[in-house]
């Protein structure tokens, strides 16, 4: 049995006081630095990620940011890039309005969460955002397609450091956005122990093999 399944079967769910009390402990930890420290790792390209040019596929249908199976969502697609950087479209829909006619800032920032987010499958890691700032730079207006860029700057024990750009009016157009952000990396555990079953049973019959691959591969 995979180590995922059996995480599943012997699954331990962590009571409300147990999350609770992890919660005050991170609350009071000082911010993390968005720079790599001097000594992280530079982040290294798995033999087995996708090569440049490569679409990456959605990590799981129902996510709002990459999965198809949300129709206001971003659906945003991601590209293998050189090293370990990535690129991506998404162009603003009605739904996606903060002020009438221009994207909410939150929406920008899921774009480029999701980018940053898709880099850590270059590496096979499964990590979780941690902290992320954002630049709002230029309005956005609805029907603009952003071009966003995302490269990992440094790996110091489980901190991905990472940093993208949205740019307007083409790939080397004008920066509206830009971000930097520290994933965390994590065991499949996070997910099981911390979801809901409905939906944690349903990626785990994902018929779809590269969504299966980039949850669950990763952690033999
Ligand atoms: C069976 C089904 C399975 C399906 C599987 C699907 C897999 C699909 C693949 C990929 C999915 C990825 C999803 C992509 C979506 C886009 C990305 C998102 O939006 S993710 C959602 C938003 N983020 C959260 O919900 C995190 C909530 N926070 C937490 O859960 C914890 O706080 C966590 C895991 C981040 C850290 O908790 P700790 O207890 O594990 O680790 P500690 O010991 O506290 O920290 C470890 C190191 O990390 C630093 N750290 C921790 N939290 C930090 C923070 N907030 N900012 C900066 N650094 C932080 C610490 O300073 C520490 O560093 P030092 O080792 O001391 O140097």
């Amino acid at each position: 049995m995979a180590a995922w399944c059996q995480a599943w079967h012997g699954r331990d769910r962590p009571s409300d006081s147990a999350v609770r009390s992890a919660h005050v402990s991170a609350a009071e930890r000082p911010r993390t630095s968005m720079t790599p420290p001097p000594g992280a790792a530079i982040p290294a390209r798995h033999p087995d990620a996708p090569a440049p040019g490569e679409t990456l596929g959605a990590h799981y249908e129902q996510c709002f940011g990459c999965g198809a199976g949300q129709p206001y969502g971003l659906q945003l697609e991601a590209r293998a890039g050189e090293g370990v950087t990535v690129s991506a479209e998404f162009t603003v829909k009605e739904a996606h309005q903060g002020a009438p006619g221009l994207a909410h800032g939150g929406v920008l920032t899921t774009a480029l969460d999701e980018t940053l987010g898709s880099l850590n499958w270059l590496m096979h890691v499964i990590a979780v955002t941690g902290r992320l700032e954002t630049d709002f730079v230029r309005p956005v207006p609805v029907g603009t397609t952003l071009h966003l860029d995302a490269r990992a700057t440094g790996r110091e024990g489980r901190k991905i450091y990472c940093s993208g750009t949205g740019r307007i009016g083409g790939p080397d157009g004008e920066v509206a956005v830009r971000a930097d952000a520290v994933f965390i990396e994590v065991k499949v555990e996070h997910f099981i122990n911390n979801g809901r079953e409905e939906e944690i049973k349903a990626a785990m019959a994902d018929p779809d093999q590269v969504r299966r691959a980039r949850a669950f591969e990763v952690n033999p």
